[in-house]
């Protein structure tokens, strides 16, 4: 069976297997090609390789809704034998979706071959008739001879763009506006998504590691999992970077706890899930205090959140919901938008957007693709971004995003 073209209404059926597999299994080292998908955190989740279907998600203000329901359309006519019956087996789909609305990058992938393992369980699904089950292993190579460039703007170029988001605040015509900037660096091979997912696994083990689509990178915000009824979600705004030692760390930590700027900055990720949520939950928690998430490299001000839907939706349903919050694009959501396509002079393409996956029953996690790089053959754009609030100021900024790229620069350079 050739990869499926989809069309509503399509007569091509998908043959999906998923059986048992001993675990544990060391997921990113089981990716016999560099072309790879993934999502995993702490060991736990899926890879696959392969496309047994790809779907290309048109811009538009209902993408998610339309992804949903083509999406069901080929799995409502698949032939599915599932043994394992946990979220994540059976028929699966990685996806990664645009930032902006207008954005037709948005990409859904069913895999050829899924393994999954999470809490004792391992499984192995195939899609396909023809699916080789000794895919032959090809060895990751690491990158070489790195050649750094600047981005789509220069440092003081973003700096100005700052100082022009602080002035228009300052002015009344937005809280916060998230600005973002690019990096773009040149291997003397094609750059293995491999290498770069082990890499920010092992460094990074509380992130949500993923590659779809050949962009990769390791977030630390989960934008929804939902498991049957259950959602949850992390919500990440405020930064400090990590200190040199114990006592400068934690007062680092506790200043970001108190910093008036920082909390305003998350206030207005927060509330907004909040607001998005409630009309989707019978129950939903929302701590009024941010507590502190500490990474390798950096500190956030976190909100976990969870939730119980108060009827049968899909996960990119919600997505449509959430997505973006003010973590990523500002408040208010609509002159933030307008804002970051008029300062930020690039495209963000599926940075910033949510990447994750969904099952057939419509349970699937997804986060927020930060601290990410889009790959393209010996070619890599990194990307990052701050909140811009009244308080801000351009030298802490662009700091911000230099500590940010480190996750990424770590990942290519080791
Ligand atoms: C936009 C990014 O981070 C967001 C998530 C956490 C903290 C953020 C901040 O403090 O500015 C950003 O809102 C990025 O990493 O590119």
């Amino acid at each position: 069976m050739g990869k499926v073209s989809v069309a509503l209404g399509t007569s091509e059926q998908l043959t999906v297997r998923t059986v048992p597999v001993e675990g544990p299994v060391d997921l990113i080292a089981r990716l016999p090609h560099p072309s790879a998908l993934a999502w995993v955190r702490h060991d736990s989740g899926l890879v696959g390789w392969g496309e047994a279907a790809r779907i290309r998600v048109p811009g538009g203000d209902d993408r998610f809704g339309w992804a949903r329901r083509r999406l069901a359309t080929l799995f409502q006519n698949a032939l599915v034998d599932d043994s394992v019956g946990v979220p994540g087996s059976g028929a699966v789909a990685f996806g990664s979706f645009g930032f902006d609305p207008k954005n037709d990058d948005s990409v859904l992938i069913v895999p050829r071959v899924v393994l999954g393992w999470r809490d004792g369980t391992a499984w192995h699904t195939t899609i396909g008739d023809d699916v080789d089950p000794l895919t032959l292993m090809r060895p990751a190579e690491e990158p070489e001879g790195l050649e750094w460039s600047g981005g789509s703007m220069g440092e003081e170029r973003w700096g100005r763009a700052v100082e022009s988001a602080v002035r228009r605040i300052r002015g009344g015509a937005l809280g916060k506006v998230v600005l973002a900037r690019d990096l773009k660096v040149r291997a003397s091979a094609p750059i293995d998504a491999r290498v770069l997912l082990r890499r920010l696994a092992e460094r990074y083990p509380e992130c949500y590691t993923f590659a779809v689509d050949g962009l990769v990178g390791a977030t630390p915000e989960l934008l929804v999992r939902r498991i049957g009824g259950q959602i949850e979600s992390l919500v990440l705004a405020g930064t400090t970077p990590r200190g040199g030692d114990e006592d400068e760390d934690a007062e680092l930590g506790r200043a970001l706890l108190r910093s008036g700027k920082d909390r305003g900055e998350h206030a207005y990720a927060a509330e907004m899930v909040r607001e998005a949520l409630r009309p989707l939950c019978v129950e939903l928690d929302v701590p009024r205090v941010p507590e502190l998430l500490r990474l390798a490299n950096l500190q956030h001000l976190a909100t976990p959140v969870r939730g119980r839907l108060a009827e049968e939706r899909s996960v990119l349903d919600v997505l449509g919901a959430l997505h973006p919050t003010p973590a990523v694009c500002g408040t208010p959501t609509g002159e933030a938008m307008e804002l970051i396509r008029e300062l930020e002079e690039m495209d963000r393409s599926r940075y910033a957007g949510p990447v994750g996956w969904v099952d057939a029953r419509g349970d699937g996690e997804w986060g927020i693709a930060l601290r990410c790089a889009q790959l393209d053959g010996a070619e890599a754009r990194l990307f990052a971004g701050c909140g811009i609030v009244a308080g801000s100021t351009a030298p802490a900024e662009l700091a911000e995003t230099r500590t940010k790229f480190r996750a990424m620069r770590y990942a290519l350079e080791g």
